[in-house]
């Protein structure tokens, strides 16, 4: 799969009088993307300007030839969010309907949407939670269906923003393969850093600016030292 090259362009956001990115000038071009950081270091607004979710107050952010700020609907189509708290994103009441659900603007076939939900569910281990009501599902199986509602779009870039939070074990185990069996571009913002050990780039953000970029074990090395300062 050619992935598109993601191009931040002097890029500042601006809550209030609040810079809270600032002249972020970056260029993501991996399969395997990190973002680690303290808490409210921008990490997530960063993530969220990726696919327009957030736009930024100056500059640009180009995803191929895209810009957010005029292509919008087609960059959300290419970059799928998977958000750090579920219950945001699942919409339909029955776990399959909800992995269907996005299928259908995609204008498929109706076997082909029943297809890729079951193929989905079952390459996560949740097929049993397929006929569910959403409401009834544990925080970590949430998690799990809301990762399957984006892996079944097939877009061709995932942004995590704390995927792991309430996975346990197992669970944790079986994104983190599912990661790396990915053919699409992952873009994971996260505190747990054993998930990135086999990133190819770790970015380390630090009060709205990216204080390393590098790979994962130099990365946390910095993040860590960091941390004890
Ligand atoms: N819509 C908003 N309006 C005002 N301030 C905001 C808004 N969104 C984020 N912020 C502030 O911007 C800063 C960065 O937030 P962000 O969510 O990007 O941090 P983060 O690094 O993801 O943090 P965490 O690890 O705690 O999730 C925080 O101080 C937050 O309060």
């Amino acid at each position: 799969m050619e992935l598109p090259s993601i191009g931040l362009e002097n890029v500042s956001v601006r809550y209030g009088d609040r810079d809270v990115l600032k002249d972020i000038n970056i260029s993501l071009n991996e399969q395997r993307i990190g973002v680690i950081g303290a808490n409210g270091a921008g990490k997530s607004t960063l993530s969220r300007l990726l696919n327009g979710l957030v736009l930024p107050t100056e500059g640009s952010v180009r995803i191929g030839d895209l810009t957010t700020s005029q292509h919008a609907k087609q960059i959300r189509r290419q970059v799928g969010f998977v958000f750090q708290n579920p219950a945001n994103q699942i919409i339909m009441p029955i776990v399959s309907d909800d992995i269907a659900f996005g299928l259908k603007n995609l204008s498929l076939p109706k076997a082909e949407r029943i297809q890729r939900v079951n193929e989905t569910l079952h390459e996560l281990n949740i097929s049993h939670l397929a006929d569910r009501e959403s409401h009834t599902l544990s925080g970590g199986e949430q998690q799990m269906v809301a990762l399957a509602s984006v892996l079944a779009m097939r877009p061709e870039t995932i942004i995590f923003d704390e995927p792991t939070t309430m996975l346990d074990l197992r669970n944790r185990l079986a994104f983190q393969h599912e990661i790396s069996k990915l053919s699409q571009r992952a873009i994971v913002v996260t505190h747990d850093l054993e998930i990135l050990e086999d990133f190819e780039r770790v970015l380390v953000i630090t009060d709205g600016t990216v204080a390393f970029d590098g790979q994962p074990a130099d990365a946390i090395a910095h993040y860590r030292q960091w941390s004890h300062a």
